[in-house]
């Protein structure tokens, strides 16, 4: 049975491109309220991971559920309430930004849609830019237009790929917090990779660490360093990173 508190769930999961492994058994949850953040090296099998959750890759083997529907299965029911941004998948550059919203909008079939897409267009300070072409936006502008499109659905999971990667570190902070309010306001659980350490131990309630596509850590951002004998998030990060195997041994 699944866990109601849980919004998602992952079982086993893996992931193999030729001698690749490149997420290997990995198993673990995000709550209601709760963000999780995913770390790792480059190559450590993040993106990976989240595209087998968002049903564009197909697992090897394993089971992933979104309040409780199985991906495989229950794909249009458990990714109506999913909702994700990522460097990698820019809004198409031809339509503006008002375009875009709609267009996304009426895919994921949001009601009252011109106020939702108003109001998102306010909380994300996009009011300028409502008639420009997203592909003339900054690449500042173009993530916050993004995370507008990301919450149009009132999304009960949010996967979020280095979310603040292109922000200046004043809006990088404000986005944060905005993420932040939206997930203790709506109750959305969300999965967040980033590089910035500093950022995690700021926004995550909870960390993995995954290396060569396993999970070798996990736990509250601020209290696993000391856990493992390091004073900060970033060496604790340095070290699984170089030295995986040190770790799972200790
Ligand atoms: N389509 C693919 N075909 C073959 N190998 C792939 C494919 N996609 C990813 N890989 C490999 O799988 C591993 C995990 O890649 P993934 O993109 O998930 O890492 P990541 O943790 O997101 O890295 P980064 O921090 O650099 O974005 C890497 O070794 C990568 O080369």
């Amino acid at each position: 049975m699944p866990d109601a508190t849980q919004v998602l769930s992952v079982a086993r999961l893996s992931k193999q491109f030729g001698h690749t492994k490149a997420v290997d058994d990995v198993s673990f949850d995000v709550r209601h309220n709760e963000i999780v953040g995913l770390l790792g090296p480059n190559g450590a099998g993040k993106t990976t991971t989240i595209n087998m959750i968002l049903g564009v890759l197909e697992p090897t083997s394993g089971r992933i559920r979104i309040e409780g529907r199985d991906v495989a299965t229950e794909r249009s029911r458990a990714l109506a309430c999913t909702n994700f941004t990522a460097v990698y998948a820019p809004l198409p550059g031809n339509l503006t930004v008002y375009q875009n919203l709609r267009f996304f909008g009426l895919i994921y079939g949001v009601p009252r849609l011109a106020a939702r897409i108003d109001s998102l267009l306010e909380q994300f300070d996009l009011g300028p830019f409502r008639d420009t072409k997203c592909g003339l936006l900054s690449s500042g502008e173009q993530s916050r237009a993004q995370l507008a499109k990301a919450m149009l659905n009132g999304p009960h999971l949010l996967l979020l790929d280095e979310p603040t990667a292109s922000l200046d570190p004043a809006t990088a902070r404000e986005t944060r917090a905005k993420i932040r309010d939206l997930t203790r306001r709506e109750g959305g659980g969300v999965l967040w990779t980033s590089h910035n350490m500093y950022e995690v131990q700021e926004v995550c309630d909870r960390v993995l660490f995954l290396s060569h596509g396993r999970i070798l850590l996990e736990g509250d951002p601020k209290t696993l360093p000391r856990a493992h004998g390091k004073s900060t998030l970033e060496e604790l990060f340095i070290t699984v990173a170089r030295e995986p195997l040190t770790l799972e041994t200790a």
